[in-house]
Formats: structure tokens, sequence, C-alpha cells
């Protein structure tokens, strides 16, 4: 009976107990030293194994074993939770911290874990669910800083989420330099629908003001770097190119939920059969996503998708970060990627970190389709056609046929062909000048061909030996700029000219509300009227274009 004993499952049990003891030191060794994948490995082996001895616990006769199994099993999974979202694996660390929290609904430090991945995944209500929970806790008395840090977080994203009231006020005076405000991501007045520009587009839902904030959302992957000149560039464009790819590759693969946004882009084919994705899909604090229309997302697709969505981080606020004017960046931001291109466009971006703000660059009414500038829309109807060639589409926005139309005189086609060999800029705003009043041209007409010779009117109009020779015929620069905003929408290019009127001429209230009108344009509503006039004094404009 004794011997009987011995073989019965005592030894076995010793055994499978040491295992895990060894496995469960080895896998903590491995957290402290910050080898996360060794970590995983090892924490999953003790993770198996555990919940095998706890589903045959009626075996072991120790009472305590099971109670001490199962808080061993929930610090585990807390752990490999842990050393997931250090990987940026954050669902399967949620997966983990849900199951560790069903055997202690309030463990400690998977709350805090949990907290932090829900604060990643842009969910900042459930996120400070989890951090007031944790707050009850008698740990939570040794952290109280750290958990307060990440509670007024929370509560600070969340009413921006929820509102859109960014203010980005003291990061503008200080010339887009420093540390770049947090960010939460919003969905403004916004609905996806079939476009009559392409497949399908961004729409506003209510009438706006310009600079009204859109959306903000955060990049699916970026990449960024200083080029070198030339040749070199090309070289370093590429590198930097495939670095990007494998970035998005890997955030699709780590998160089902970027993995189903990223699926409902446009690879480029057959754009006008594509579905209409659901708007709640894009909402910060959306769960999880069951629609998945496109589930096949192999390395070719997601390449079609990043050559039709791209998008280079332009602006001075790009520069300024970047502190050089050969800095490059390139991103995807899936919300942005539904907007359409218009040489007339109503909307801007602007990048702060890592997140894209897009707001309404000029009053906007209930219906009507948001779009973007591709590229520079300050160029003429040729440069323009052959950029959006590069895109694989042919513009036809209102300016393009207009423009399309007038290319019939030959007049135009002269200038076109003499400013390109080195005609006398002041010549040629006057012959234009001359053409347009000829041509009876009047408002948004004026402004889109002035847009589209802009280069050569600011050059003619900022030229005092121009204006002497030419006369009358050439415009001020500043009503240049307004008319080609009033046509073609703000530009910093624009505002420039505006700031360098005001600084001129002093702060006429008239200028300054043209200015501020024209800043909301290119920034959007994101700063106080006194800290506009703070940069404008600094003189930041000047130093940072
Ligand atoms: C970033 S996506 C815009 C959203 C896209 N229409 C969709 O359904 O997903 C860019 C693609 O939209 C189309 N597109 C954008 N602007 C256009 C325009 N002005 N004219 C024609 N096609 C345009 C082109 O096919 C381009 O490659």
């Amino acid at each position: 009976m004794r011997e009987e004993e011995q073989q019965q499952p005592q030894p076995q049990l010793g055994m499978a107990e040491e295992l895990l003891q060894q496995l469960r030191s080895k896998a903590t060794e491995l957290l402290l030293r910050e080898e996360w994948v060794e970590s995983i490995i090892a924490y999953s082996q003790f993770i198996t194994l555990s919940q095998d001895k706890i589903s045959k616990s009626p075996e072991n006769p120790d009472p305590d074993f099971l109670p001490k199994l199962k808080k061993s099993l929930c610090l585990a999974l807390s752990n490999r939770a842990e050393a997931r979202s250090r990987l940026r694996e954050f669902s399967q660390a949620l997966e983990d911290c849900d199951q560790a929290l069903k055997i202690e609904s309030a463990h400690f430090k998977t709350l805090v874990c949990k907290g932090k991945i829900l604060l990643n995944l842009n969910r900042y209500s459930m996120a400070m669910e989890c951090f007031k929970k944790a707050q009850l806790d008698p740990q939570a008395c040794g952290n109280s800083e750290t958990l307060n840090g990440y509670l007024e977080k929370c509560k600070k994203l969340e009413f921006l989420s929820r509102t859109g009231a960014f203010d980005l006020s003291d990061w503008v005076v200080n010339g887009f330099r420093g540390k770049p405000p947090e960010l939460a991501e919003y969905v403004g007045a916004i609905q996806i629908k079939k476009s009559n520009i392409s497949g399908r587009g961004l729409f506003i839902t209510k009438n706006i003001d310009a600079g009204t904030l859109l959306f903000v959302t955060k990049a699916v992957a970026t990449e960024r770097g200083i080029l070198p000149g030339q040749d070199l560039g090309e070289n370093a464009q590429l590198v930097m190119w495939k670095n990007f790819i494998e970035k998005v590759m890997e955030s699709i693969t780590k998160c089902p939920r970027t993995r189903s946004l990223v699926s409902t882009l446009s690879s480029g084919e057959d754009e006008n059969g594509l579905d209409v994705p659901e708007m709640s899909l894009f909402r910060p604090e959306t769960e999880e996503i069951n629609h998945n229309p496109y589930e096949k997302l192999d390395k070719n697709r997601v390449l079609s998708i990043l050559d039709v969505n791209s998008l280079v981080e332009d602006a001075i606020s790009a520069k300024v970060l970047g502190k050089n004017s050969d800095y490059y960046g390139v991103g995807l931001w899936v919300l942005a990627s539904f907007i359409n291109h218009s040489c007339i466009p109503n909307a801007r971006r602007l990048h702060v970190g890592d997140h894209v703000m897009v707001h309404a660059s000029r009053d906007l009414k209930a219906g009507e389709e948001i779009t973007l500038p591709y590229f520079d829309v300050l160029s003429p109807l040729n440069k323009r056609k052959e950029m959006s060639k590069t895109w694989d589409f042919d513009c036809s926005c209102k300016r393009c046929k207009f423009e399309g139309e007038l290319s019939s005189k030959q007049d135009l086609r002269e200038i076109e062909i003499g400013l390109e060999r080195g005609m006398d800029v002041g010549g040629a705003v006057y012959r234009l000048e001359e053409g347009m009043r000829r041509w009876m041209m009047r408002g948004k007409e004026k402004g889109y061909l002035r847009a589209s010779f802009w280069a050569a009117f600011y050059e003619a109009c900022s030229s005092e030996k121009a204006v002497k020779n030419w006369g009358r015929r050439i415009p001020p620069l500043d009503s240049v700029a307004d008319s080609i905003a009033e046509a073609v929408g703000s530009d910093e290019r624009l505002l420039k000219i505006l700031f360098a009127n005001l600084k001129k001429n002093g702060n006429g209230v008239v200028a300054l509300e043209r200015a501020l009108k024209m800043w909301r344009g290119v920034y959007g509503k994101i700063v106080k009227k006194q800290a506009m006039r703070s940069f404008l004094d600094l003189g930041n404009y000047e130093q940072s274009y």
C-alpha cells in the first residue's frame, strides 16, 4: 500500500511544480532583462502548464495548491501582457489582461497594464475605467503619482476626442518648435460616401466655417529622415520607403483593427466598385471590427494601397519639426486616405507628431465633398496634369475644366512657353493681366489663372523694377494673394505675404482680420487670436518658412 502510494501522483506533481517554478523564474528574469520575445515564450510555457494543472486540480490533495497556482497564472498572464505590449502586440496583450482579470477581477498590475494598452489603442474612456479601478487597490498608494498621471492623460484625451477642442497655441507661438502637443483621435461632422470625383470620398454633414476641425487621426506608420542631396537622396528615399513598408506590414500583422481599417482602402483598381465603409469603424473608441470585406491583405495589395494612399508630410510644421528643409516624412493615415484631390481644395492638413489634423480651409455647406491638394496647386495646368498622372488620375475639377478650355488661347500658350524659356516675368504678368481683361474674366476665374502663374506673379509683383517698368498692370502682391486665396484656397505662401504686409503697414484691424481668416484656412482654428499676434510679433513666420 505504502509502495503504491509512493507511485501515485505525488512525485509527478512535485516534478511538475518544480518545472513550473523554473519556468516562472526564467520568465521573470527575462522580463526584467527586457528580453520580451524570450520572456513571452517562457511565460507561454508556464501558462499552458498551469492551465493544464488547474484543469486536473481535483488530483491535488493540497487545498492551497489551486488558489496559489491561479494567482501565479494571473501574474504570468499580466506579465506576458506587459511583454506583448512592449512589442506593440496590443490585441494579444489585451486578451492576456482579460484572462488575468477573469481570475482576479481587481488585479492591480493587470489593470494598469490594460489601461496603458487601451490608451495606446485610443480607447480613452475604457482606459480611464481601468485606472480608476486600480486606484481603489491598496497598492495604488505607492503608485499614486503615476496613476494620477495616467488618469489625467485619459481625461484630457477623452475630452479632446469627444469635443475636438484642441489648442495648439503654445506650440504655434513657439514657431512649431519643441515637443508637439499631445493629441487624441477625433472624428467631426464627416461621412464617407460614393464620390462623383472617384470611388469613395469624405463629405461634410453640416454647415461649417473655415478653420473648423474635421478630424484628427494617428498614422498607421510613418518614416522620417533628412535626405542628402541628388543621387544619394534618391537612394535614401528608397531605403526610407522600404522601412516604411515594413513598418506598415508590422502594424497590420500586430493589430487586427489596423488590418481591417487598412483593408478598406483603395488599391487603385475598380475604385468605383468599392464598398463604402461604416463611419463608426473609424471612431477612436470603437472596440472590435467584424466587418472586413477584403480579408485578403497580402503584401502586394498593401504595396498598391500604399502607392495610392501614402502622404508626404509637407508644410511648415513638418519642416520646422524636422529642423531642415531636406526633411522628408512619409506616412499612412487611414481616414485622410478617403479624401479625393481637387485643384480648388477646401481642406488642409497639419502634421503634429504622428497625427494629422484636417480642417476646412473655407466655409463648407452640408453635403459638400471634402478635398485636399495632393500636390502644389499654385502651378500651371500642364504641370498639374503631370503631377496628377503620378497619382494615376486625370483631374477634372472646375478649375482644370476652365483652364482646359482656355488652352486654345494663343496668348496663353505663348506666355507659358515664354516663361519656360526665361521670358521677363514683368512682361508675362502684364500680358496675363491684359489678357484677363480682354477675355472678360473676373472673380474666381482671375484667381485660377493667377494661381496657375503664381511663380511669375510672385516674382514680378514683389520686384520694384518690374512695377516701375510695367506700371499699373502689375497688381499689388497682397491683392493677388487675396484673389488666389478666394479662388483656390488658403496657402502658406499667401499667408506669408499678408503677414509681411501687416508687419510693414502696422496691424490695422481689417488687415489683421484678413490675415487671421487666411491663418484659419491654412492651420485651422487651433490658435487663440493672441497667440497668432505673438507669433507675428516674434517674427517667427519669417524665420521658419
Ligand atoms: C487617397 S485615394 C482617395 C479615395 C478614393 N477615391 C477611394 O475611393 O478610396 C486616391 C485615389 O483617388 C482617386 N482620385 C483622387 N482624386 C481624384 C481626382 N481629382 N480625379 C480622379 N481621381 C481621383 C485616384 O484614383 C487616387 O489614386
